[in-house]
């Protein structure tokens, strides 16, 4: 079996203002059974609407990457509103705090039994896959970026929440510390053919799913080619070293 005809562990990151480019690259996933990722750069541009007008009638996995990072109450009430759009995944900052992550929990939970929907799986960013131990240091957190990994991993699942954005890096660490039913969704993962950009924190697609890693996000390596639904199936076919 293929991996695409799996379950496909490969969410493509539409980092981009332009609903009509969003939507080709949509469609262009939805051919090879992935999910996709919406962030900030689409919301920021296109809203709820935009989510709506990307994913129609598909059915098609979404991470929705607004990485929520405030105070719990306002958290609650952003959870609450994106709810509605159904994403698979919702996430947050780890950095909030247990009462932020709980009240995001429970206001997924409580939005999705109020419409009769599936929750969206919630998870927290520990560290961002841009920052290595040396920017961690700078920003006044010593101990290097696998420490902080997991402390915040475990403050993330002691508030209920479903997993963490990390590098998988610190895959192999965090299943040793949480078991194996946690997600662990990995940016920063780069192809040999893809160029490493901003992130610092890479390994290649095999060397993530060897190293436990339960969803792959990948960006500009799969969105920067001509071909993106080749582009995703080649990424794939690179997830068995
Ligand atoms: O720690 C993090 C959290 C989120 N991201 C997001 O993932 C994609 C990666 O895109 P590439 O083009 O493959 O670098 C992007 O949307 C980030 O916002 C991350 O990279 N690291």
């Amino acid at each position: 079996m293929s991996a695409a005809a799996a379950r496909c562990p490969l969410f493509v990151a539409l980092d981009t203002p332009d609903l009509d480019r969003a939507r080709t690259w949509a469609q262009a996933v939805a051919e090879t059974g992935c999910g996709i990722k919406l962030g900030l750069e689409f919301f920021g541009a296109h809203g709820a609407a935009g989510v709506r007008a990307v994913t129609g009638d598909a059915v098609l996995p979404v991470f929705l990457d607004l990485k929520f990072h405030d105070i719990p109450n306002t958290v609650a009430g952003a959870v609450r509103s994106v709810t509605p759009l159904a994403p698979a995944i919702l996430n947050v900052h780890a950095a909030g705090g247990t009462a932020m992550m709980r009240a995001a929990r429970d206001a997924a939970e409580e939005t999705a039994t109020g419409l009769g929907a599936p929750r969206p799986k919630v998870i927290a960013v520990t560290v961002l896959t841009s920052l290595d131990d040396a920017d961690l240091a700078a920003t006044g957190v010593p101990g290097g970026a696998t420490d902080q990994v997991r402390r915040l991993a475990a403050l993330a699942v002691d508030a209920g929440l479903d997993g963490v954005v990390c590098s998988a890096r610190e895959a192999p660490v965090l299943r040793a510390d949480l078991g194996p039913d946690v997600l662990l969704v990995t940016p920063g993962v780069r192809p040999t053919w893809g160029a490493t950009g901003d992130q610092k924190r890479v390994t290649t697609p095999a060397e993530a799913m060897a190293a436990g890693a339960s969803s792959l996000v990948v960006g500009r390596p799969i969105t920067g080619a001509a071909d993106v639904a080749a582009a995703a199936r080649r990424v794939l076919d690179e997830l068995v070293g």
